[in-house]
């Protein structure tokens, strides 16, 4: 057994709500929330700080398997990522970053040297796992497994909205070209590639509010006992 602790994974591709919807989940149900994104985009970052090469994959799996990460409560109740004692929450959010953190995770290196740090969220009472590969290979015991996905374009349009509030501007056309590449990336590489895990709920989004995207997560919930 690889942990004890219930697990709901979230998988899908980028901007189909993953991150909004699994902390909605996690604060319903009191349990831990793994955003395992996070971990690729921070190890990402770190490589550029240190401005290493991509190709010495065995230092990159050592980085991964130490990387100094912290989640840590800040005064406004919300949670600082720490990257080697510098907060980086913002900083890891670009999407040069996820560009970057998308090639990393194409190498088995990278990928084993994050594994277990993932398997140890899971922690009582439960875990929501967000990411690519929750439902497939971190944790493929986890009896709820959610593919969240929604059309590129709308992926596109909410990540539009997203920068824009946060002041960036947006180039639509140069967006979606981007969101397509990583999409084809993520879901053709050799090792953990986006495909929704046996027998998990595949929720197209593009129509759906995020209350009922929440909605439809808890009533599998419900229907496995955790509420
Ligand atoms: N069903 C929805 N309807 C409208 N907007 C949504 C919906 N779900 C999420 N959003 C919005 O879309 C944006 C992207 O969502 P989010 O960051 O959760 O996606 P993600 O799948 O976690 O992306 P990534 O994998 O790149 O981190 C957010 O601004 C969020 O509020
Ligand atoms: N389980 C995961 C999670 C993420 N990735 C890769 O990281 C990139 C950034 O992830 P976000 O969810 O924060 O956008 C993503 O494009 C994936 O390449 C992964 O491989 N597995």
């Amino acid at each position: 057994m690889i942990n004890q602790a219930p697990v709901i994974t979230i998988d899908g591709p980028s901007g189909a709500g993953k991150g909004t919807v699994s902390q909605i989940v996690a604060e319903k149900l009191g349990w831990h929330l793994l955003d395992s994104g996070a971990l690729y985009r921070l190890l990402a970052l770190a490589v550029s700080h240190h401005g290493m090469s991509t190709d010495d994959v065995e230092t990159l799996q050592v980085l991964a398997e130490h990387l100094d990460i912290q989640f840590t409560h800040n005064d406004e109740g919300k949670i600082d990522i720490v990257l080697e004692g510098e907060v980086v929450t913002q900083a890891i959010r670009t999407e040069e970053v996820g560009n970057s953190a998308s090639k990393l995770a194409a190498i088995p290196e990278v990928r084993e040297g994050l594994l277990l740090r993932q398997r140890a969220f899971a922690q009582p009472p439960g875990l929501v796992a967000d990411g690519r590969d929750m439902g497939t290979v971190v944790f493929p015991q986890a009896s709820v497994k959610v593919f969240l996905t929604a059309s590129a374009e709308e992926r596109a349009e909410r990540r539009r909205l997203q920068l824009e509030q946060k002041g960036a501007e947006v180039d639509m056309q140069e967006l979606v070209k981007t969101i397509k590449e990583r999409d084809e990336r993520d879901a053709n590489r050799s090792v953990a590639p986006l495909v929704p895990a046996t027998g998990a709920l595949v929720i197209d989004s593009t129509e759906l509010t995020i209350d009922q995207v929440v909605e439809e997560i808890i009533s599998e919930a419900r229907k496995a006992g955790y509420c």
